[in-house]
């Protein structure tokens, strides 16, 4: 069995790290971190890697008619045991610098730019939306990769077509609203809004455009639960929710634009937030998580 200690890291994230395997794969690790209000919290959320690595798979397998992926493997001799149920085995791609989004509903910079602007990255939207209004129809919203940190910085189309060619920039958003619309449907009847979600597609030694990164999880997509959605106003996350409440009670007794970091979180905060991503995983998928 390999170690973790064998693999050189590439690229580590917030609440993930890049290792390379070999020439031709590598190795994608989910950790247990959580983020909120762009800190990464001091405590960890057990089991969070397992259950949205195991999101990943479920939807790669849903999504395998639509789009060609990365993913080689889930179990795997080369995956090491420390973090055996939340790394997956990927083949390496040239990974496009070009973080592709597809938004069902307005919030977030979308919002922000529908608001100076009446579009979002150029395009164009119906006057009188408000904060989650859900669209007329998916929008495709790209954005350029930002500096560790920073927020990514939308841009528009044209961008994406100067910077990749008409015809890779057009597949892009074709396939980009493809796996958020077939992503929203299998949501939806699990009574959860996916409101958007940011896909990162490579290319492989021959040339074909694959699904990289994780797909539809709660960390590259906004999960709202669909009871109780009402345009006009901000909606719970489905899974951050309890945390977010809880650093902006008077209990944390934490001052979010004072730029220190966040406390730790109490028990009941990490159970519940447990418990958020193991439903979202369940009603989604219709499989139970183990454990
Ligand atoms: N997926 C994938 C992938 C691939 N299959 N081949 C080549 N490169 C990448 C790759 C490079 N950066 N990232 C983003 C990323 C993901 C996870 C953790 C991080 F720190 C950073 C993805």
């Amino acid at each position: 069995m390999a170690e973790l200690a064998d693999y050189q890291l590439i690229a580590a994230g917030k609440v993930r790290e890049l290792y390379a395997v070999d020439s031709e794969h590598l190795l994608l690790v989910a950790s247990n971190r959580v983020s909120a209000y762009d800190w990464v919290l001091p405590t960890e959320i057990p089991d969070k890697g397992a259950i949205l690595t195991a999101m990943s798979v479920f939807w790669f397998e849903q999504l395998a008619d639509l789009v060609p992926n990365h993913l080689v493997a889930a179990q795997d001799e080369r995956i090491p045991a420390e973090v055996a149920d939340r790394a997956l085995l990927v083949r390496r791609l040239t990974m496009l610098p070009v973080e592709c989004v597809a938004r069902g509903y307005l919030t977030g910079s979308g919002l922000i730019d529908y608001r100076n602007t009446g579009a979002v990255c150029g395009v164009e939207l119906p006057a009188g939306l408000v904060e989650s209004s859900k669209l007329p129809e998916t929008i495709f919203t790209p954005a350029s990769k930002a500096e560790i940190g920073e927020h990514d910085e939308n841009i528009s189309f044209q961008a994406v077509v100067e910077q990749q060619g008409a015809e890779l920039a057009g597949r892009l958003r074709e396939l980009t609203v493809a796996v958020y619309e077939a992503g929203s449907r299998i949501a939806e009847k699990a009574g959860v809004i996916l409101a958007d979600t940011k896909l990162e597609f490579g290319v492989d030694a021959e040339g074909e455009l694959v699904l990289g990164d994780e797909v539809l999880t709660p960390d590259s997509s906004r999960y709202w639960p669909a009871e109780g959605y009402q345009a006009g106003r901000v909606q719970p996350s489905y899974d951050k929710q309890y945390v977010r409440d809880w650093l902006t009670s008077p209990e944390s007794g934490w001052d979010r634009a004072s730029d220190t970091p966040p406390p730790p979180l109490p028990e009941h905060v990490v159970a519940a937030t447990r418990s958020r991503y193991v439903e979202a995983y369940e009603r989604v998928t219709g499989r139970r998580f183990g454990r």
